[in-house]
């Protein structure tokens, strides 16, 4: 299906309740890629803007107690609109205050979409294992925080279908492999740049632009389930093969490759993007 065709037609608006170090690149990304971004701040105003919107990011990289509750009514709300929702749980592996804003969100609310780093979901799925009590949570291979980012698995995929199952949606775990799963289909895309950790917001770039894919209406009978894993998939390859094109022009235009001039690349390699480079 020609995603990125459809996003640039319907412009899906994808409201982002972000933290305070990525809103500005959140929303330009959201731009290149041709969908609307609009980030809020209190729920009087999601009342109005949500209904309108196609996709709802929650990432919880600078929550406080006030924005904990705010998240709760905002996903609440979300859930009631029957808007798709992305939950990002930024450096939930990090702290205990963290990682029970994530779970709460995931327990006790409809959450379509979960995009971590390979620690952050597997401290949810580690806690998620220990709740249950059941099978061997040695399955679940352990990974050492250290704080909003971390260097992968070597079985994203494995780790992103446990997460999947555990908490019953899509779940996507990303590094210098990524893996997403739906609990039955699961895919490791192997692309990307080594670049694109040294960019602060990456990743939390990521679960809005996944948002503005599973935002789009796809005007086909596809069911939703599949919807949300396939068009997840497809934004998540656009986006590692736009950090492969961003490192390309980098060396074209600069003969090296460095953290400034790829932030730029980035974003202009968002814009380029084509259906036919994922489909290659
Ligand atoms: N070493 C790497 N090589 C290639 N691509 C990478 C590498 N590390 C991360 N990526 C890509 O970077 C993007 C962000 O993933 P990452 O796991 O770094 O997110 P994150 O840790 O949550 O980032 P942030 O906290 O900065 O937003 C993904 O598209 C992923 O594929
Ligand atoms: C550095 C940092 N601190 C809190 S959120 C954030 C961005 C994570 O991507």
């Amino acid at each position: 299906m020609s995603y990125i065709k459809l996003l640039r037609e319907q412009n899906p608006l994808v409201i982002c309740l972000t933290n305070d170090v990525v809103k500005n690149f959140t929303a330009n990304g959201l731009l290149a890629v041709g969908a609307s971004p609009a980030m809020s701040s209190c729920i009087e105003d999601l009342e109005d803007l949500l209904p309108y919107a196609k996709a709802l990011l929650v990432n919880i990289g600078t929550v406080n107690p006030e924005l904990a509750t705010f998240y709760k009514k905002a996903v609440a709300l979300a859930n009631k609109l029957n808007v798709p929702v992305v939950l990002d749980p930024v450096a939930c592996s990090a702290g205990a205050f963290r990682k029970k804003i994530a779970m709460d969100l995931l327990e006790e609310h409809q959450i379509t979409l979960l995009r971590g780093n390979a620690a952050e979901i597997a401290a949810l799925v580690n806690d998620k294992r220990n709740e249950l009590k059941s099978g061997n949570s040695s399955q679940v291979q352990e990974v050492v925080s250290k704080g909003v980012d971390s260097e992968g698995v070597s079985n994203p995929g494995q780790l992103a279908e446990q997460a999947a199952k555990l908490f019953g949606m899509t779940s996507i775990v990303t590094g210098p492999v990524d893996g997403i799963s739906n609990g039955v289909k699961t895919v490791e895309v192997a692309h990307g740049s080594a670049m694109m950790p040294l960019v602060v917001g990456t990743g939390c770039l990521l679960g809005a632009f996944l948002g503005s894919f599973i935002g789009i209406e796809p005007g086909s009978e596809s069911s939703k389930e599949d919807f949300v894993f396939h068009s997840a998939l497809h934004g998540l390859t656009a986006y590692s093969l736009a950090g492969e094109m961003a490192e390309a022009e980098c060396k074209r235009l600069y003969n090296k490759v460095e953290p400034g001039s790829f932030q730029i690349e980035f974003l202009n390699a968002l814009y380029r993007i084509q259906d036919s480079d994922v489909e290659a």
